[in-house]
């Protein structure tokens, strides 16, 4: 697991450092990080630096005096000369280092025209600067023009083909494209207690996966429900059926208009037309396809009277917005699990906004629920608080029916028994790596997601005996 934390608190953790280190150490212990980075990713020995009026700059000076003292030809633009940090440039111009008016002829860029401070885009004059670059970008702490706690950016932003970070990782850094991330100690770690966010690693979700024992049968790993497709889109029943089935081991009712189809594409599971014949599961999935009428509605009630876990997805978060009286059927200790796109969220919460975890928090503790907002970067929140992202390398799962899919992952880990949480952070990372295996640089169906999540379930386990 990765740990981010927001500015607020690690300027509180980065005060109290500074209360018992000597002035200007941090400063100098993040620069040098900086320094080797640029040394290692450098093409050549030609280094530009962006210096803004901050500390952010500071660093950026400081790493330009590291790399004179490496023999590297380092030149820097200061964007406001007046606020460019003082003790810096001064050890930047003693060693050598030469103030420009404009970067040419360099082999690295370093940004640091701002960084825990940073607000909006670039101003113009920053913006003119990053626009006529034409070498790879170091950015120091976060890119330029993102937002360090959203990701947001909104205008001219710098991309980063690496970034190297101190003390701890920023929520940027899982929520917008950083490039390659690197992480400096700089002695913050005794004063940071438990982070704002968590990214799952490949290592986690492999090792909370469940996979049968010895003494598992087909009903001990949880029998999903599939109350999804109708006689429209049975391919959303097929989708979520499926990926529900090669999820885990246990076993699969599907209930609805498209048994036919289901029962046609996956021989075993069990399917009936109805939902009150379904029989007894451990959770269950509704909404792909299920449409909005009243017999959706009624599918819908009865799901979430069940006294399981529930991931309501698509029509019925729709019908979650359009009659808040659903939620009255469901008992107020069954975890639900809501996995809203943008436009859904806003029928059931209103506008996103820039902050996509204050976003997800919201609608969480609105709903007592387990919030997954999908995106790039895929934002999922718990009623206590918990949060996660799951940021995609590739957008090759943005594709018609791939929610279907996520869906049914999801509802099968409920039937493990994961934590709701945990159910929706590891089908995620599935999700996005069975996008990646499948697609290898081409686009693909949602069809073509499904089949690669045995690939990608395979991927993230430890290795074991076969
Ligand atoms: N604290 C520590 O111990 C350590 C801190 N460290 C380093 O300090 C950094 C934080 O430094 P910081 O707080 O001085 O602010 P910083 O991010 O440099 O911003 C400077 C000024 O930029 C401006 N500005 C704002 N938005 C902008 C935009 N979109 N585009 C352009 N300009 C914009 C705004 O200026 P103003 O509004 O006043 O004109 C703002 O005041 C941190 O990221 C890390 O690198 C490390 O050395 C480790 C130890
Ligand atoms: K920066």
């Amino acid at each position: 697991m990765r740990g981010l934390w927001t500015t607020a608190r690690v300027r509180a953790a980065e005060d109290r450092v500074l209360a018992r280190v000597p002035a200007g150490s941090l400063m100098r212990r993040a620069a040098f990080g900086v320094a080797t980075v640029a040394l290692e990713v450098s093409a050549g020995r030609r280094i530009g630096l962006l210096v803004g009026a901050g500390n952010n700059g500071g660093d950026a000076l400081w790493a330009g005096y590291y790399l004179r003292r490496r023999g590297v030809a380092v030149s820097a633009v200061l964007l406001d000369p007046p606020r460019a940090h003082a003790e810096g440039l001064a050890a930047f111009r003693k060693a050598g280092g030469r103030v420009v008016d404009r970067l040419t002829d360099v082999d690295l860029v370093i940004d640091g025209i701002v960084g825990l401070s940073g607000r909006g885009p670039l101003r113009p004059d920053a913006a003119e600067h990053v626009a006529h670059l034409d070498a790879p970008v170091l950015a120091v702490d976060s890119p330029s023009g993102l937002d360090p706690d959203t990701g947001a950016v909104h205008g001219p932003a710098v991309h980063a083909a690496v970034t190297v970070t101190f003390g701890c990782l920023k929520p940027v850094h899982a929520l917008a494209d950083c490039g390659d991330v690197r992480l400096v100690d700089i002695g913050l770690t005794p004063e940071l207690a438990g982070p704002d966010l968590v990214e799952l690693e490949v290592s986690d979700v492999g090792a909370a996966w469940p996979v049968p024992g010895p003494t598992d049968d087909k009903y001990t790993q949880g029998v999903t429900g599939v109350a999804a497709g109708s006689a429209t889109y049975p391919g959303a029943a097929v989708l979520a059926t499926g990926a529900a089935l090669l999820a885990t081991s246990g076993m699969v009712r599907y209930a609805g208009a498209a048994a036919e189809d289901v029962r046609a594409r996956w021989p075993e599971a069990i399917c009936t037309g109805s939902i009150t014949d379904a029989g007894r599961v451990q959770a269950w999935v509704a909404g792909p396809g299920l449409g909005t009428g009243l017999g959706a509605e009624e599918v819908l009630r009865t799901v979430l009277d069940a006294g399981v876990p529930v991931c309501a997805d698509a029509d019925a978060i729709t019908m979650l917005a359009n009659n808040p009286d659903l939620w009255d059927a469901r008992d107020p200790d069954t975890p639900v699990v809501l996995t809203p796109h943008d436009r859904e969220y806003e029928r059931l919460v209103g506008e996103v906004g820039d902050d996509r975890v204050a976003a997800a928090k919201r609608a969480a503790d609105r709903f007592d629920a387990v919030v997954l907002l999908k995106g790039h970067a895929t934002v999922i929140a718990a009623p206590d608080g918990r949060v996660l992202v799951n940021r995609a390398r590739t957008s090759w799962a943005s594709t018609a029916g791939s929610g279907d899919v996520l869906s049914g992952l999801i509802g099968s880990l409920l039937a493990a028994g994961l934590d709701p949480l945990l159910a929706a952070g590891c089908a995620a990372k599935v999700h996005v790596l069975a996008a990646e295996l499948a697609a290898d640089g081409a686009p693909i169906p949602a069809s073509a997601l499904l089949n690669a999540i045995p690939d990608a379930i395979r991927a993230v386990r430890p290795l074991t005996v076969p």
